[in-house]
């Protein structure tokens, strides 16, 4: 009988990257994840009119591993570097703030990194998975449906700690550890403008009670949308406060910001959407790498077992599974 896969839960940037580094150590993974498409918090939406980045609105490269994985996806033409004329937002003041940071966003649209590294590998989508249990030495997946899934040799949950936890209960130190980490919520709104906006601005940082960025999507490399499409996310405190608020009037007010702060006149936009992130961002950095239970055969990884930023999840994720690799 052929070894059983490795389970993953998870097709964001964290569990790709596991899934990545064991299928070239010669692993078999089968990946699962309850949308309908991987990606995870680097989600891009795709309507009529083009397509724009929702979640993460690009991305940094500190670490040294980060940026070799970086070349490989710039040399493949999955990601290109961003240089926006950058802006900040302070005290109703809006002043250029051009610095020598590198960004990079995925092409053409930050999705696409995802959709890459996920490849041929093979993946269950609309599928929650809700508890993971072991028998004698191999572990079932039981998805939202009560379907079962396995048997698998080791799972990896590679999901935001809060919906971690639950996944988790077989080791209930590493549960304790995922329930302790606090996430928190973002409101994104998008706007489509028919007619360009008349400002220099392609992306803010503001220090404000609402709005916390703001980004011009056809500044990034690779789209091509015929909408001027503007994406906005709110700060944590504000997006906490008005949690329950509807998507209309988080649109509204969000535009009513975005209105007060820009340096033109702001039409009516052609397009709004409104995205409600509830677990968008750990509340504080962490240095875990990632969790294990050697023992057990149950890891976990994601962005916050490190910080909270796509280069953090993609090392948890390299973490994780070196660690998986390692107690072969
Ligand atoms: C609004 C916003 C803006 C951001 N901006 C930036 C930025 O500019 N730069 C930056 O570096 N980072 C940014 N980030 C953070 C970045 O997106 C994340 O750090 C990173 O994408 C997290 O990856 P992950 O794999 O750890 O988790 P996720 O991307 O959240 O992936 C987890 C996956 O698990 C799935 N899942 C969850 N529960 C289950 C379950 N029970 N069963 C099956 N599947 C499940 C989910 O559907 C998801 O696909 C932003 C995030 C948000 C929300
Ligand atoms: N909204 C959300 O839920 C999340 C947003 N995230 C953002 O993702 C970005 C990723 O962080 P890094 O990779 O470190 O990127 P970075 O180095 O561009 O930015 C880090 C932070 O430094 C500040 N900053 C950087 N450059 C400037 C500038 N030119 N002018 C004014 N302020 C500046 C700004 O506050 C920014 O948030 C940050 O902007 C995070 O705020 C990360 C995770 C979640």
């Amino acid at each position: 009988m052929s070894k059983a896969p490795i389970a993953i839960i998870g097709t964001g940037i964290a569990g790709l990257s596991a899934a990545q580094a064991l299928h070239t150590a010669g692993q078999a993974v089968q990946l699962f994840d309850k949308s309908r498409r991987c990606g995870g918090r680097t989600a891009s939406k795709q309507i009529e009119s083009g397509s724009f980045d929702l979640g993460a609105q690009y991305f940094t490269a500190r670490d040294r591993r980060f940026r070799e994985a970086l070349q490989h996806w710039q040399e493949e033409g999955w990601a290109a570097p961003w240089s926006p004329n950058l802006y900040l937002s302070r005290a109703g003041q809006l002043e250029p703030s051009t610095d020598e940071q590198a960004r990079w966003v995925g092409t053409p649209q930050m999705a696409s990194i995802a959709r890459a590294l996920l490849g041929d590998l093979p993946v269950t989508f609309s599928c929650r998975i809700t508890e993971a249990f072991r028998g004698e030495e191999l572990w079932t997946l039981v998805d939202a449906d009560g379907a079962s899934h396995g048997p698998f040799s080791h799972v990896i949950v590679a999901t935001p700690a809060p919906q971690a936890s639950a996944l988790l209960a077989a080791a209930p130190k590493l549960a304790a550890v995922a329930a302790s980490v606090a996430m928190e919520p973002t409101w994104a709104v998008a706007l489509g403008f028919a007619t360009p906006l008349p400002t220099q601005v392609e992306g803010c940082f503001v220090q404000d009670d609402a709005l916390d960025w703001l980004a011009r999507e056809r500044s990034k490399p690779g789209r091509n949308g015929h909408l001027d499409t503007w994406v906005l996310h709110a700060t944590n405190s504000w997006s906490r406060q008005h949690l329950d608020l509807s998507k209309e009037a988080v649109s509204e007010q969000l535009l009513g910001a975005f209105a007060e702060l820009i340096d033109c006149v702001v039409p009516a936009p052609e397009f709004t959407l409104a995205h409600r992130w509830l677990y968008a961002r750990p509340a504080q950095p962490h240095e875990w790498g990632a969790l294990a239970d050697a023992g057990l055969g149950l890891y976990a990884c994601g962005d916050w077992c490190l910080s909270g930023r796509v280069e953090g999840a993609w090392l948890s994720g390299q973490e994780a599974a070196r660690r998986l690799l390692e107690h072969l």
